[in-house]
């Protein structure tokens, strides 16, 4: 599936641009299904990503449906937790309603320090696919999924030469051996990629410019580029991140 590149001078031009898009998107499809059903990964992309989107009255913010497309297995205030982050960055500003938004079971963590057991790991794995069945039933198609990438081509919490890039039988996997700590996790799978509408990719700073080359470029095999959704995948860089791909700044 073809890939589309969007490169920008500087991180704001990306935080323009994305909310645009996004809003966009999210107009069309409660237009056309009378929601918009909408997942996000951590890292640096909920800042980058609300920044601008955040201010928008426009967007009908009580037809989303927030689910997160990767989530450490930490208690939802801790400092390590996506959704926190992301109640930081967006739902502290607009009213989405709370039973349209998805954070992990916490209750389920015993331990509240990140050293989170095999089998609550999978419990939260399993409550988070009955969150989906809620919202989606059996056929789980994402309008949206927001997505980063690490250094080493990563992407929510598949990481290269794991064997969950191999899961093709659940919607939602968990691991206890993430490289990237903390170590438990959970993580939506190829499967719930692959069936988006559409998947952007969020991805700055020099740190990324080599492995978006190989993926970019080469077309090697990391996790990243191997998310293939039903429209071609649309990459957002900053000018740094981009400097190996030889694109054009957009406008
Ligand atoms: O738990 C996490 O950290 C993620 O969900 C992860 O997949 C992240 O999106 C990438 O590592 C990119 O992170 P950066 O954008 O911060 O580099």
């Amino acid at each position: 599936m073809a890939k589309v590149l969007k490169v920008f001078d500087a991180v704001d031009g990306i935080s323009h641009a994305l909310a645009v898009e996004v809003a966009s998107l999210s107009a069309q499809r409660i237009a056309a299904s009378g929601r918009f059903t909408v997942a996000v990964s951590g890292g640096s992309l909920p800042a980058i990503l609300c920044k601008q989107l955040s201010h928008d009255k426009n967007v009908d913010w009580a037809k989303w449906h927030l689910f997160l497309a990767d989530e450490r297995c930490v208690p939802n205030t801790h400092a390590d937790s996506t959704y926190a982050l992301v109640k930081k960055e967006l739902l502290d500003h607009v009213r989405i309603p709370q039973e349209n938004v998805h954070p992990i079971n916490d209750a389920i963590l015993v331990a509240k320090d990140g050293a989170c057991s095999e089998s609550e790991t999978a419990a939260v794995a399993a409550d988070y696919i009955a969150q989906l069945t809620s919202v989606f039933g059996s056929k789980i198609e994402f309008d949206l999924i927001l997505l980063g990438m690490g250094p080493d081509g990563h992407t929510c919490s598949l990481f290269p030469n794991h064997p969950l890039l191999k899961v093709h039988n659940t919607s939602v996997a968990f691991l206890t051996d993430s490289p990237k700590p903390p170590p438990a996790r959970i993580t939506l799978t190829y499967p719930v990629l692959n069936a988006a509408r559409n998947v952007i990719f969020v991805s700055t700073g020099e740190g990324k410019a080599q492995v978006l080359h190989d993926i970019l470029i080469k077309n090697k095999e990391y996790p990243a580029g191997l998310v293939s959704p039903q429209t071609p995948t649309c990459w957002y860089l900053d000018a740094p991140a981009a400097k190996l791909l030889g694109s054009k700044v957009s406008s």
